[in-house]
């Protein structure tokens, strides 16, 4: 069936008995090609004949699909034309993991970050009566990005609309982990709740079941004219924001799906269609592990095993060893987590101090100012959060945490390129957004052993702080380079003259090869780890200046407001005699792929750095 598949709506061909034949196709293909790419299996399971039935019942690219975080969004990608794609899914020039407007008309909004598909899905509504256009509009989410704030700015936006929009609730009962807060315990009951048994019940049937309700559900029912009311009793939440809900409908049954569509696209209004799915459908690993398979490296069919074996610590496994440790000596430290609690290494802790340990879900904005009330009130929180989400909440870090001077502790994982997540998830712009905070500071460890020194200068240190650190392994030589941390203080790697190498971070893994590459073409060269983006060590920079002529920075992250133009600014301010010559990402956005691919593409890998520091040397000193 799925070679039938060309392109969009190609699927209408099809009667029902090979949809049913397309759907285990569609789940055998994903499941096979994920094994090789790696990517988000359990979630796309889940949504296969979700997905299928609104192919079915919509015309693509017309009517707009508009996915929230998008990582579901595999048999999407399928039955609009892109099934080769996936075998290079993910990787550098390959197709995206999430929907990309750019690969594909039939992808309405992109995403990668989680909430945003109410909002999005309401300005194409409005932009669509305000043009008077006719196409319909539906927004996905999952009962996870439920819990994002976004998404409840959106309802109570949507609500006093008088067009269709349909809000499909896909609701798996799972975030990554374990769904959290009191939306989830309430769409627990509404799963309870009669299944949707279908149209052809007349509505006063229904309402004779609902004593002391029924009447103004009757009046409901006659100011909308639509039968579909008699399903209202079990929403009433959504039903009193003025949100029509249906539901909860069988999110396996195609049939029922596409009726349910059907009804909830007669609605003059803003109308939320409760589905049921489970997560990982159809097969057995990743429906009995659903959290292993959210997202997940290649692995074996058969066993459900991950084939890469990971040898070595990462630097999450590190600061999760090292926050339990000093948890375990300080009872006022409290961990937060905005629905990460495995990608960020918060399990054992969760585990280890449930008391002190907060899933706020996926609600990082919230997550910075809670960490704000609890260090008011005497407690220390360290927010777990991945870079690119942190962006999220840049006003609470300002507004709430950095004005007010209170120490919160933010451990920014997933710092730098991330790789395969592509542009939405890339951590390369937080040493500009932090670093230009008053009373922010910033470091980064270049190795393992830093990471720990640093988590417990911050925890120690009474103000805002933050500590960026990658995805991946942690850098574990140069153990003997493990200094005392001090505030605002680089460190010294090796000292020569002419020409000066200040990394940042787990950059320093590639300044120390940029540093052997220049050593075995006979240049002079100094090392030193930057440690503090902010402060800037003014004084190792003076000092740099009296004997060297070229101060390189090596940083992972966009040059714009990054370390390089700090340090740029530093010298050309204060006039210390150094050409500076930055290494950072371009004033761009970068796609997935391996890290070390886009790293290479993006000019900041060690070769291509070596490179430009020798040809400038050479300016630099025929200039002279
Ligand atoms: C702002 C933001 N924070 C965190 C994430 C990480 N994240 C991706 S998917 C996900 C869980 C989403 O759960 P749900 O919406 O229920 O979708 P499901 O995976 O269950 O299909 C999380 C926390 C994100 N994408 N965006
Ligand atoms: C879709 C999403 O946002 C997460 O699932 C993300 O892909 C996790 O990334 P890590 O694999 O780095 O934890
Ligand atoms: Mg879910």
């Amino acid at each position: 069936m799925l070679e039938r598949i060309r392109k969009e709506n190609d699927i209408k061909e099809l009667d029902m008995e090979e949809l049913y034949e397309l759907s285990g196709e569609i789940r055998r293909f994903l499941i096979e090609k994920i094994s090789k790419t790696g990517g988000h299996l359990a979630s796309n399971l889940g949504v296969v004949e979700l997905t299928m039935a609104m192919h079915l019942m919509f015309d693509l690219p017309e009517d707009k699909i508009i996915w929230d975080v998008g990582h579901q969004s595999y048999t999407h990608k399928l039955l609009t034309g892109r099934k080769a794609g996936f075998d290079d899914l993910r990787k550098y020039g390959g197709m995206s993991g999430f929907p990309k407007r750019k690969e594909s008309e039939c992808d309405a909004f992109d995403t990668g970050h989680s909430s945003t598909s109410i909002s999005a899905g309401l300005g194409y509504v409005e932009a669509r009566d305000i043009r008077g256009e006719d196409y319909s509009v539906i927004s996905v989410i999952g009962d996870g990005s439920l819990t994002g704030g976004m998404a409840y700015e959106a309802l109570n936006n949507a609500s006093h609309l008088k067009k269709n929009f349909i809000i499909v609730l896909n609701d798996n009962h799972m975030s990554i982990s374990e769904n959290v807060g009191g939306m989830s315990k309430y769409l627990a009951k509404l799963r309870t709740a009669d299944f949707y048994t279908g149209l052809k019940r007349g509505v006063t049937n229904t309402l004779h079941k609902v004593p002391v309700v029924g009447d103004s559900v009757i009046e409901k029912i006659h100011r909308t004219k639509s039968s579909i009311k008699q399903l209202v009793v079990p929403g009433m939440f959504f039903e009193d924001m003025g949100i029509t809900y249906l539901g909860p409908v069988p999110g396996h049954n195609l049939p029922l799906l596409c009726k349910a569509f059907k009804e909830a696209g007669k609605i003059n209004g803003p109308v939320l269609l409760h589905v049921l799915t489970e997560k990982g459908k159809g097969y057995g690993p990743a429906e009995e592990y659903p959290e292993k398979f959210h997202g997940i490296g290649p692995f074996d069919i058969e066993t459900g095993d991950v084939l890469s074996k990971k040898e070595k610590d990462t630097y999450t496994d590190v600061f999760g060893k090292v926050i339990c440790d000093i948890a375990a000596h300080n009872p006022d430290v409290a961990a937060i987590t905005a629905a990460m609690a495995d990608g960020t290494g918060l399990d054992r802790f969760r585990r280890m101090f449930r008391k002190r340990f907060f899933d706020v879900g996926i609600a990082e904005a919230h997550g910075v100012t809670f960490a704000a009330g609890l260090a008011a009130g005497g407690v220390k929180p360290v927010f777990a959060v991945y870079s690119s989400f942190l962006q999220r909440a840049y006003d609470q870090i300002i507004h709430d945490v950095a004005l007010q001077n209170l120490p919160v502790v933010f451990a920014v994982d997933r710092a730098g390129l991330v790789g395969n997540d592509g542009e939405t998830h890339q951590g390369i712009f937080d040493l500009s957004y932090l670093s230009s905070i008053p009373n922010m500071v910033v470091m980064s460890p270049k190795h393992k052993w830093e990471l720990a020194d640093m988590l417990r200068f911050a925890v120690a240190y009474d103000g805002p702080v933050a500590v960026r650190y990658p995805r991946g392994t942690a850098y574990d030589r140069y153990e003997e380079f493990r200094a005392p941390v001090v505030y605002g203080r680089s460190e010294m790697i090796y000292e020569e003259e002419d020409i000066a190498v200040l990394s940042v971070g787990h950059m320093f893994e590639e300044a120390v090869g940029v540093w052997k590459s220049l050593k075995e073409k006979g240049y002079r060269c100094t090392l030193v780890n930057a440690r503090f983006v902010k402060p800037l060590d003014v004084e190792m920079v003076e000092r740099l200046g009296r004997n060297h002529r070229l101060l390189v920075t090596i940083e992972e992250n966009v040059q714009s407001g990054g370390f390089g133009e700090h340090v740029l600014e530093f010298v050309s301010r204060r006039k210390v005699p150094l050409h500076v010559l930055t290494a950072a990402l371009p004033d761009d956005y970068v796609e997935h792929g391996n890290i070390d691919v886009l790293r290479k593409e993006t000019g900041i890998d060690r070769q291509s750095i070596a490179e430009r520091i020798i040809e400038t040397y050479t300016k630099v000193v025929e200039s002279i």
